[in-house]
């Protein structure tokens, strides 16, 4: 059995951690860490979890908890692992970041996008990019893996087999994307009351987005060249759910066949990328609660652009799900266990 520690058990993201590895056969949750609800019961937190997790939340101390895990996945704010983590903690243990402390390579682009500084920018090029699809060899060998953003995750699996293929024009990638207001955490916020949420959607972040580094930074390695796009978030009024509409203009003419042969030369073997039957949009809906992120595309011949749209659960594939697919890859498990979850519908 692996033991496991989640620095940050009660926050979204950590309470998703907790649904999957609770169905997980190889791996047990032994450290529920959190600093606001130390010695309080989970399943009081978490109401899901009566009668099915006994244990209580403990403060966090990574040193302490190194010794006792194999795996430590932080699902905290962004900084908080980045200054926590040493060589000491990670000749002991491996550490899946749920935040972007390790996503970017470049630290002057991290601290620019974030406006925070970055506590230990010696582990950056370590740790690997955990977007398992495209980098799985690495992750298997990997001891720091900084787990995608959610949007950055259905953003790059959507356009990335035809920025790989030279088959669209860089310069003219447009992502409007939509998510779930679970997106931002349980933590109260003005914004995320219910009357400001509630049959309202609203842009937000436009032209300043902390994900646009880390989707062209990405995708720039997939094209080979350096990757400037226009990524829109939007809020929409939903509990989960991202929805990514990316719009670029084809570099040659192309016909359906043609475009889905190579969305099938990356994606036929993934579990968990689903490219649907021509003309079925992608919808939230239907991927809710599971791993998969769901890919589509249109071309439009009259303006020579290609439209890819994708859909996923932030939670899951978006979070949780993809730090348990991480987590499997680095101890040699079966990548599917414990993510072999059925989209809940309505
Ligand atoms: N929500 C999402 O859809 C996604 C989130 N992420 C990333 O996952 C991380 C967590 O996000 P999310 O779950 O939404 O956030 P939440 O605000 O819901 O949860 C934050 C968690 O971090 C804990 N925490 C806060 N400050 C500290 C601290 N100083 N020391 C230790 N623990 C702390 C909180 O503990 P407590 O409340 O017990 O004090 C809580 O458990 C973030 O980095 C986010 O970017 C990534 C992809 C998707
Ligand atoms: C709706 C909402 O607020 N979403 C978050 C994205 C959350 C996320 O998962 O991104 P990280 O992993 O990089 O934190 C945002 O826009 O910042």
């Amino acid at each position: 059995m692996i033991k496991v520690g989640i620095i940050g058990s009660t926050g979204y993201a950590g309470g998703e951690l907790v649904r999957i590895l609770t169905g997980h056969k190889e791996a047990e949750i032994v450290w529920y860490g959190s600093r606001s609800y130390i010695d309080k019961k989970y399943a009081q937190v978490y109401q899901n979890m009566f009668q099915i997790v006994d244990a209580v939340c403990m403060d966090d101390n990574m040193e302490e908890l190194a010794g006792q895990v194999d795996v430590i996945f932080t699902a905290t704010p962004q900084g908080l692992c980045a200054s926590l983590v040493n060589e000491e903690i990670l000749s002991k243990v491996k550490i899946i970041d749920l935040s972007a402390d390790f996503r970017i390579k470049d630290v002057s682009v991290y601290e620019k996008w974030y406006g925070i500084e970055h506590k230990s920018p010696e582990f950056i090029k370590e740790a690997v990019y955990g977007l398992c699809e495209i980098n799985r060899e690495d992750v298997k060998k990997a001891r720091l893996v900084a787990n995608p953003g959610c949007y950055t995750t259905c953003s790059i699996l959507t356009a990335y087999p035809l920025a790989k293929e030279g088959l669209i024009d860089m310069s003219t990638l447009i992502i409007d994307a939509k998510s779930g207001t679970s997106g931002a955490g349980r933590g109260a916020k003005l914004a995320n009351l219910y009357c400001e949420v509630n049959e309202n959607i609203k842009a937000y972040g436009v032209a300043t987005h902390r994900h646009t580094p880390e989707i062209e930074e990405q995708l720039g390695y997939a094209a080979g060249e350096k990757v400037l796009l226009n990524f829109t978030p939007h809020l929409v009024p939903m509990n989960r759910g991202i929805l990514a509409t990316e719009y670029a203009k084809l570099t040659k003419e192309v016909t359906y066949e043609e475009v889905k042969a190579i969305y099938d030369k990356y994606y036929a073997d993934e579990k968990f990328v689903r490219v649907l039957d021509k003309d079925v949009c992608p919808e939230t809906k239907w991927v809710e609660g599971s791993n998969y992120v769901d890919i589509n595309f249109k071309i439009d011949e009259r303006t020579g652009r290609i439209i890819m749209m994708g859909a996923m659960d932030n939670l899951v594939k978006g979070a949780a799900g993809q730090a348990v697919q991480n987590m499997n890859l680095m101890f040699g498990l079966k990548e599917t266990e414990g993510l072999e979850l059925v989209p809940m519908f309505p």
